[in-house]
């Protein structure tokens, strides 16, 4: 990693809700252990990570001709291990300055963080001069290359508003649960991984930092999602991670790039709306006419908040998982009660045509009984 050592003493996660891509399984204490088969020349740290040999890793990627992306850390790579089990392994750019112990201590570092929303880091190596990180593999890759590639077809509404409180799950960990508290630094599209069952894990703890240990670093993050208060004072606190998160949301309705002028087109916007109601001018056009407004309204006018020029009056990531748990039970209710007086409507119309055969004579009346319980039938499909 290209950061500097933070020297904290490593602590035992406290949630270590794991993957079923994972190869770690949760102790009874807390602490993580290895299961079936793992090679005996791979050890394990206190924290449940795995030291992976080179030879193994090597082996794995078929000579690192596996590549799978690449970002400003290093080269990516699918790893299909002896065990059977596929993982990423993000090989780190040689040009880092960071030592062995550095090394050791950020790996440790990242370790002790898991959550179902987060892509758990499962091991590493530090070999031949290399650095490597060994992750959870998320096989449909990250939500920029379904928001905007032809090829990987449609994200619908339903499944954007999941993604988007996934992506704040990961993050309220992040900020609530974890001791002492990480702030993500660099929350984007790229960095949302999604796995087998489109469940989506935040991803790329590299800008990560203790809140207490980095406050004033020098700036980094990625343009078009970077709040513009960090920016002016140059301190980063979990708010500026709200303010992404806020600009990712948008991303999710609009499908804009924030790179290419998604927040202008935002304010533009937000000019009629007032924050409020009025959002559907910016839904994604691959949306059309197939997203509820109701809810689409309720996730802007939230991201809305999340971007308020004021730190202070932006919601936390708690809150915000709240907000979106709560639209979602609201979807859920509706289907539910949509389903219900679908059936109450079918029963009624079972009980209208028995009234009419009990009207009509039964021999003369069958075939029209057959079209009516049909057309019933066809009802519970909508
Ligand atoms: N665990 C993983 N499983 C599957 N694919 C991955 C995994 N980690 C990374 N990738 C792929 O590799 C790409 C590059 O990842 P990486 O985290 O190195 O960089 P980035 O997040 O895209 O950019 P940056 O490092 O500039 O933030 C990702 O966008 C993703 O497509």
């Amino acid at each position: 990693m290209k950061e500097e050592s933070t020297g904290l003493i490593i602590g035992i996660s406290i949630d270590s809700t794991l993957a079923p891509e994972s190869p770690v399984r949760s102790g009874r204490n807390g602490m993580n252990f290895w299961i079936d088969g793992f090679k005996k020349s791979n050890m394990v740290s206190a924290s449940g990570i795995l030291e992976y040999s080179y030879k193994d890793l090597q082996k794995a990627t078929y000579n690192f001709t596996t590549l799978i992306g690449q970002g400003a850390f290093g080269l990516v790579y699918k790893a299909q291990m002896s065990t059977g089990e596929t993982v990423a392994v993000k090989v780190l750019a040689t040009n880092s300055k960071q030592g062995e112990k550095e090394f050791h201590t950020e790996v440790m570092l990242l370790g002790r963080l898991h959550h179902r929303n987060l892509v758990n880091l499962v091991g590493y190596c530090a070999e031949k001069g290399q650095h490597m990180l060994v992750y959870v593999y998320m096989s449909k890759g990250n939500l920029a290359s379904h928001l905007y590639s032809e090829e990987n077809g449609n994200l619908g509404w339903d499944l954007r508003v999941h993604i988007a409180l996934d992506v704040a799950r990961g993050l309220e960990y992040l900020h609530d649960g974890a001791v002492p508290p990480v702030i993500h630094r660099d929350i984007k599209s790229n960095n949302i991984l999604l796995d087998q069952s489109m469940r989506a894990r935040v991803a790329d703890f590299g800008l990560s930092r203790e809140e207490m240990v980095d406050k004033h670093a020098a700036i980094r993050g990625t343009f078009g999602y970077l709040d513009p208060e960090y920016i002016s004072s140059g301190t980063f606190t979990k708010k500026s991670d709200v303010y992404s998160f806020g600009v990712l949301l948008f991303e999710l309705i609009a499908g804009r790039n924030p790179q290419q002028g998604l927040m202008e087109y935002v304010e533009l916007a937000a000019m009629n709306t007032e924050g409020k109601v009025g959002w559907e001018e910016i839904v994604d056009s691959k949306l059309e006419g197939k997203c509820d407004f109701q809810e689409l309204n309720e996730v802007a006018a939230l991201a809305y908040k999340c971007i308020n020029r004021a730190p202070r009056k932006r919601p936390s990531m708690r809150d915000i998982v709240q907000v979106l748990t709560r639209i979602l039970k609201a979807r859920h209710q509706r289907n539910h009660h949509h389903k219900n007086s679908l059936s109450e409507t079918a029963d009624e119309v079972a009980m209208d045509v028995d009234e009419a055969e009990n009207k009509d004579s039964v021999t003369t009346d069958h075939h029209r009984r057959d079209e009516s319980i049909d057309s019933t039938t066809d009802m519970y499909d909508l």
